[in-house]
């Protein structure tokens, strides 16, 4: 799904009104229409509804809203944010059709005029919602702390007061809201970590916006979903053979983080690869031949960290390095002689990515069949600080350019930044994956891929969606607090079948 600018919702709009055509009331009413329907649906309207308005078209939604509520029987309180001028047009038309519904229209003009909201109210915040083209302060920004400081339920209309669509609004006072109903498409907004907690539960909502402009208008980013994901997943040809799916190689462990060599190791394997060996220090044979007797081990020269490269890497379709090698010089060295003389399609993770920040040099090894896998902590030391996750983002979509490599940010809507300037945020996945060894799974998972054949992109895109869709069916089965790492490899075939599913 492709995810649009403000600017590109505004012109989506009055596209609609002139091509379909339907006139900006219209459009409205049918925003309106659509957001009231999922009142009634999710029961919000067996509760006391107070609707905040601003003066803009968001405003006019609230009004709208207010109007099909009552027209339901439903009780509701309107209180409009005064700002002494006069309201858009169609706000102003929303409000002399209230006005036929209800008297029960609060301006607000000073605090004292807040209401005081209680635990079992719903508040339907239509302040600002595109529109916002500055910082909330004053009266405005004490209204949107009150009701945010209040137990009443928020539900925001098309996005929170205070947040802008396409830039960072952490500094900024925003509406914080339980559930935001968002019209047609995701704004990238809604999307970063850094706002999660503002937006609450997103539900986009139809409301018949002309098709022809989103087919033709080319977007920088893209939300994952099935259609994508349908168009790379490869399923198996009953014929094949374990020498169809390649031959993975996996760099991991030093001792005491065997642990993390292991679970990659179980992903890749889980992964669909045809066969995996696993380079690591003397220290891990034992323990991994025991955990995962599929995977062959070739051990490192070194018992407790990794030395050296393995023999014969010409033997490898893919190679990933990095959970738990730990950060010594020789390891450093390892990585430098496996980035000279290694060519196939390569995963750099974990550690791998912290020694590229330490020794800047090596990033000038990396090949156009690279992924990295930072964490916003890694992606800091590689790439630098930056303010805020809109800045982490262009970062990101800049150094894959610059390094023609795929950059994989992970987190809440892991973002995936790719050479040619696509950009993808991921759609699946939990907070219960924030937990140790999760990365390593996304190593072993993006490996195999990359082993059976998949292009970086298409591995990358994949594989997080998988990762995370493993991670969604652990979390309902097994609680998002008690799932481990180690869950998220077991329910991969869960995700695997629902691919197959989906791909008929
Ligand atoms: N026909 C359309 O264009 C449709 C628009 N819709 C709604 O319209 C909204 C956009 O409407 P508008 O463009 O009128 O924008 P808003 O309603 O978000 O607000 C615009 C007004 O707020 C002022 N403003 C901006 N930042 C402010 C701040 N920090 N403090 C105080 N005032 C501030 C602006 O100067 C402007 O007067 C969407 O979010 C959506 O809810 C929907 O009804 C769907 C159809
Ligand atoms: N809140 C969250 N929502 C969705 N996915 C998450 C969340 N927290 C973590 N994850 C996922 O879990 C994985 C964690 O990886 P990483 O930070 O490298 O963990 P580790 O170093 O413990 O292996 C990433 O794939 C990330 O996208
Ligand atoms: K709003």
């Amino acid at each position: 799904m492709k995810i649009f600018t403000a600017g590109q919702i505004r012109n989506w709009d009055a596209y609609t009104i002139a091509n379909e055509p339907i006139t900006s009331l219209q459009l409205m009413e049918r925003a309106a229409t659509a957001c009231t329907n999922w009142l009634l649906e999710q029961r919000f309207t067996q509760q006391h509804i107070h609707i905040f308005c601003g003066k803009g078209n968001n405003g006019g939604d609230g009004l709208a809203i207010a109007r099909l509520l009552l027209i339901q029987a439903v009780p509701v309180t309107v209180y409009i944010f005064e700002t002494g001028k006069k309201g858009s047009n169609d706000f102003q038309r929303n409000l002399e059709l209230l006005h036929n519904h209800t008297t029960d229209i609060h301006f607000l003009q000073s605090t004292d005029a807040f209401p005081t909201l209680q635990q079992n109210d719903v508040v339907i915040d239509a302040l600002l919602g595109t529109g916002l083209d500055r910082p909330l302060e004053g009266l405005l920004a004490d209204l949107v702390q009150h009701i945010s400081n209040s137990p009443a339920t928020v539900i925001a209309i098309d996005l929170p007061t205070g947040m802008f669509t396409d830039k960072s609004c952490k500094e900024a006072v925003c509406m914080r809201a339980d559930h935001t109903l968002s019209f047609e498409v995701y704004k990238q907004c809604l999307l970063v970590a850094e706002n999660a907690e503002y937006c609450g539960n997103v539900h986009l909502l139809a409301i018949g916006l002309h098709p022809a402009y989103y087919e033709t208008t080319l977007a920088a980013q893209q939300l994952m979903d099935a259609a994508i994901i349908r168009s790379i997943y490869k399923k198996r040809k009953a014929a094949a053979h374990k020498g169809n799916f390649g031959h993975a190689l996996l760099l991991a462990g030093s001792y005491g983080k065997t642990g993390a060599a292991i679970l990659s190791a179980k992903a890749c394997l889980r992964s669909g690869v045809g066969l995996l060996t696993m380079h690591t220090p003397t220290c891990g044979i034992i323990p991994l031949q025991t955990a995962v007797p599929e995977a062959m081990v070739e051990t490192d020269a070194n018992e407790k960290y990794l030395s050296n490269t393995p023999a014969d890497l010409l033997r490898y379709a893919a190679i990933g390095i990095g959970p738990g090698i730990d950060l010594h010089e020789e390891t450093a060295n390892a990585l430098m002689l496996l980035l000279q003389q290694a060519h196939q399609p390569m995963v750099l993770d974990a550690d791998a990515l912290n020694l590229l920040s330490i020794k800047k040099e090596l990033s000038a090894l990396l090949h156009t069949d690279c992924i990295l896998t930072p964490h916003p902590k890694e992606f800091e030391r590689l790439f630098g600080k930056t303010a805020n996750d809109f800045e982490r983002i262009e970062k990101a979509q800049e150094k894959a350019t610059e390094l023609n490599c795929v950059i994989v940010v992970k987190g809440h809507h892991t973002f995936i930044a790719c050479p040619d300037g696509t950009a993808w945020f991921n759609s699946t996945g939990n907070a219960g994956m924030a937990t140790a060894g999760s990365g390593d799974v996304l190593t072993g998972i993006l490996t195999g891929l990359l082993a059976q054949g998949y292009n970086t992109t298409e591995a990358a895109i994949l594989g997080v969606y998988l990762h995370g869709l493993a991670g969604d069916f652990a979390a309902a089965e097994l609680s998002q607090e008690a799932m481990t790492a180690g869950d998220l490899t077991r329910y991969l075939g869960k995700a695997f079948l629902q691919l197959s599913l989906t791909n008929r």
